[in-house]
């Protein structure tokens, strides 16, 4: 008798792949994986024990056949070439109306092309930014689907199946058309960047001002944790500064050489922000330090030519709370900038995003999960949901209470040479966002004295040029 096919597929067996079929079979649902490597599907088949619920293959053919129609089979590949190769290996044996989904990191623009190229041939193509690393994956990540909401209703159980609980309610949710999962997911990336900045820099502080060490920073960091600053990236932070050396007396962190990488989507996010005009300097600036981190020997060399001197100190006691109002801040400024972006860019690109939404499958699961989502949602609930964090009376409060003390540390920074880079860009970003007259007028001037190019006025409507050299 002809066993009974498999609910799910999954290509690509590796550290996000391997979780993500675990915890879709654990959720009652049965699922076939497939890699290249043999040894990856050895060792899932081993992990997954029950064939019934878990089976894989090396072969493309034999896991197409094994898949229930319409099949719906999952890509946790690299993103780029990676994702074209798996789907051009799977297309000679798929059949019309079967569903592939993205649940890679790609770029959404390729998201928006596989799929024209996808629908030609009868494919239903989406993609489903996820989101919580290898834990996530096999616990319970934030799932981010966008494209087509009917083959997305087809996945959704097993989706909201495998996805993390927040209070009852599955950190999963169809986002909109096209490329909208995949969007989503970059610049829940970007922010990932900014607030990893955030968390350098004032652990940085803290070290070199305030003589912190690595044991009173844990004590702080998972303080800070059971606070409003609640996050998984907090709370991530306060176990690595835990960590003993296994080489040496040391801390492992004092030995991981101070050079970051990265894969792109902080970078991509930066560079559509550009693209649509809209200011997310504290991601821009987090990508610039992992860019800067790369010069090692040019900055140890640097450092030779430009001594600095510690010159201004303040009670450790005292460093500490600062640090916690100003971190609170820069986060808040981070989740604003990119939901400014994503509310933007829903717009030009027609995904109708909700925010709401958009907060909501954050609040668990996710690298940046963290208990402030709750108020962003609610923030974006209201009726009148503001166009920025920034214009809400909540959020005003909050960062109103902050901000002198955030002046305050980022100049007691500036004074002993510590880069802020981050939480100094957001409180430009703030002070330039809530002033009501920028120096930009002269900036206008200047432009139309060199080239022509006109201004408009304050008080009377139309553009004007000056003959500025008479
Ligand atoms: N790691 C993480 O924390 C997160 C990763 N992501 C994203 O998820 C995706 C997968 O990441 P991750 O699991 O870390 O990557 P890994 O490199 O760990 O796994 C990718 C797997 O895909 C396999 N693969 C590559 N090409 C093919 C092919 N043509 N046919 C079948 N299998 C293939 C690889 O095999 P082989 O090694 O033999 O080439 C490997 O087993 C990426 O887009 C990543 O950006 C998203 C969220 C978090
Ligand atoms: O997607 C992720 C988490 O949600 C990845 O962990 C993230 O892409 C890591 O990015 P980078 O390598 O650029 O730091």
């Amino acid at each position: 008798m002809e066993r009974k096919k498999y609910d799910f597929g999954l290509v690509g067996l590796g550290v996000m792949g391997r979780n993500f079929i675990l915890n879709v079979a654990d959720n009652g649902f049965s699922a076939y994986g497939h890699d290249l490597d043999e040894e990856k599907v050895a060792s899932l088949l081993e992990e997954g024990g029950d064939t019934d619920k878990i089976n894989a293959s090396t072969s493309a053919p034999i896991f197409i056949e094994a898949l229930s129609r319409p099949r719906k089979l999952m890509l946790l590949v690299p993103a780029g070439k990676a994702v074209d190769a798996v789907i051009e290996s799977l297309l000679p044996y798929l059949d019309k109306n079967d569903i592939i989904i993205d649940g890679g990191n790609s770029f959404y623009q390729d998201t928006d092309h596989r799929e024209s190229y996808l629908k030609s041939k009868g494919i239903h193509f989406f993609g489903a930014g996820v989101s919580g690393g290898a834990k996530g994956a096999r616990r319970g990540p934030s799932i981010m689907p966008g494209g087509s909401k009917e083959a997305y209703q087809e996945v959704k159980p097993i989706f909201e199946a495998v996805a993390a609980d927040f209070k009852g309610e599955a950190c999963v949710a169809y986002l909109g058309p096209k490329s909208a999962g995949n969007y989503v997911k970059m610049v829940h990336n970007g922010i990932e960047y900014g607030l990893m900045q955030l968390i350098s820099e004032i652990y940085d502080l803290l070290k070199k001002v305030g003589n912190y060490s690595n044991p009173e920073l844990h004590d702080l960091f998972d303080t800070w944790n059971k606070g409003r600053l609640q996050s998984f990236l907090v709370e991530i932070t306060a176990d690595i500064l835990k960590q003993k050396d296994d080489k040496t007396d040391g801390y492992l962190v004092d030995m991981i050489l101070d050079k970051a990488k990265q894969k792109g989507t902080g970078k991509w996010t930066s560079q559509n922000a550009m693209d649509l005009g809209i200011p997310i300097p504290t991601i821009d600036i987090a990508v610039s330090m992992r860019e800067l981190s790369a010069f090692k020997q040019e900055r140890i060399k640097a450092k030779t030519l430009y001594p600095k001197k510690k010159i201004d100190q303040i009670e450790k006691g005292e460093l500490g709370k600062w640090a916690e109002e100003a971190l609170y801040f820069g986060y808040i400024l981070t989740y604003a900038q990119g939901f400014h972006l994503l509310t933007e860019a829903s717009k030009e690109y027609g995904y109708d995003l909700n925010m709401q939404t958009v907060a909501k499958i954050w609040r668990a699961g996710c690298i940046i999960r963290a208990g402030l989502l709750e108020n962003i949602a609610k923030a974006f609930n209201e009726t009148n949901a503001p166009t920025h964090l920034l214009l809400n009376d909540a959020f005003a409060s909050k960062i109103n209470d902050t901000v002198p003390t955030v002046r305050n540390l980022v100049s007691l920074a500036i004074k002993n040479a510590v880069p802020l880079a981050g939480l100094g860009n957001a409180l430009t970003y703030f002070d330039g966002y809530t002033a009501d007259r920028l120096p930009l007028n002269l900036i206008q001037a200047q432009r139309d004295y060199f080239g022509s190019h006109t201004y408009e006025r304050t008080d009377t409507e139309g553009i004007f040029h000056t003959d500025w050299e008479v």
